[in-house]
């Protein structure tokens, strides 16, 4: 049985397909029983995450993100054990290919029940060293493309007539984050834009939440130095990362009937980074550091 820790491994970061497939849950393996789940960043390492737990609680998993290969290879992984996943390629700053998305997957499934906005990331850089392009791709891809998929799924929604449900995936924002200053102002937005719609779109039916992962430990943490990375641990009081299952179960609890009552709300998942830990994901400055210890 598999346990709540992540393995100790040096050779490689996150969990693979085969233990995601075995990993142990405590929902009801008919909890998403036959719902149509869009998922971005779904070949990411916790986009892997919830699209097996979610397939493995009944859901079909239609997986996005720019890489075809990564993702024809998680669908084949899913579908040999049983379970329901497709793979639609798209770039989510792009408005257009979002609107073709949609299309596509309501022509194939004629509905869509929830949708998840896992794909997203940044650059470890001082805010002062940002360039424009630099600004501008975080803010794009974080910011515009989570609100085109959110905006687009929820016009499918009000014109079909069907409930939804949107999950997305932030940072926690509640606290400075040295080095990644245009992600916590994109996910501080999507935040506010989260809340402000579960309030418009209470009315069509619609729930809107976040949750926000403190150090989970994945593939994606490839973008910052092995320096710093090693350091992570330290970013809150149980010391040690996160599993992304840890982020994909908080998925499950809001995107099924579990979540039924809960809407504008972002939960943290950072095993208490909130109350006691540092990050520095470029190092810790010399500023800070206590010539005394
Ligand atoms: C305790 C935990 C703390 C950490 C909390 C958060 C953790 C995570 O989120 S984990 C990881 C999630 N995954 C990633 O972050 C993926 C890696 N990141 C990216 O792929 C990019 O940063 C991206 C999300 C912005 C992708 O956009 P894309 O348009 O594909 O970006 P480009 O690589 O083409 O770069 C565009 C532009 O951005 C500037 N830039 C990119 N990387 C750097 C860098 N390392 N340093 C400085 N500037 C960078 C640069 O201006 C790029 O343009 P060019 O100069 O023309 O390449
Ligand atoms: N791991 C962690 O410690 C934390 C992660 N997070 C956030 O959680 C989310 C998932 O993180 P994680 O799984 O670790 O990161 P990964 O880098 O492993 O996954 C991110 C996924 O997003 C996809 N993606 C990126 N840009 C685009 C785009 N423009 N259009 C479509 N897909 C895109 C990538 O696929 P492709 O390259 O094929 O497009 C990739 O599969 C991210 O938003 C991340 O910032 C937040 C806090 C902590």
């Amino acid at each position: 049985m598999a346990d709540d820790h992540m393995p100790q491994r040096s050779d490689r970061l996150g969990l693979t397909d085969d233990e995601l497939a075995l990993h142990r849950t405590v929902f009801a393996s008919d909890a998403l029983k036959d719902m149509v789940i869009v998922l971005s960043g779904g070949a990411g390492g916790i986009g892997r995450a919830i699209a097996w737990l979610f397939a493995r609680l009944g859901a079909h998993l239609v997986v996005v993100g720019r890489n075809q290969g990564k993702l024809s290879a998680l669908t084949s992984n899913m579908t040999a054990k049983g379970l329901q996943a497709s793979a639609c390629a798209a770039d989510i700053r792009d408005a257009d290919a979002v609107a073709r998305l949609f299309d596509t997957v309501w022509q194939t499934h004629g509905r869509v029940d929830g949708l998840i906005n896992s794909a997203g990331g940044q650059f470890p850089q001082p805010a002062i060293d940002f360039s424009v392009k630099g600004w501008n791709a975080v803010i794009d891809t974080n910011l515009n493309g989570t609100w085109y998929m959110m905006q687009t799924a929820a016009r499918h929604w009000r014109d079909n007539k069907q409930p939804g449900n949107i999950v997305n995936i932030v940072v926690v924002t509640t606290h400075g984050l040295y080095g990644i200053a245009h992600s916590i102002a994109a996910r501080s937005g999507v935040i506010g834009l989260s809340r402000s719609v579960a309030v418009e779109w209470a009315p069509l039916n619609i729930r809107v939440n976040c949750v926000a992962p403190g150090a989970i430990e994945t593939e994606g943490w490839n973008v910052y130095a092995p320096e710093a990375r090693a350091a992570y641990p330290r970013s809150n009081p149980m010391m040690r990362a996160g599993s992304p299952w840890n982020v994909a179960e908080a998925c499950a609890y809001l995107a099924s009937p579990s979540g039924a009552f809960v809407t504008g709300e972002t939960l943290t998942v950072d095993g208490g980074g909130q109350l006691w830990g540092e990050t520095w994901t470029t190092g810790k400055p010399a500023y800070f550091i206590d010539k005394d210890t």
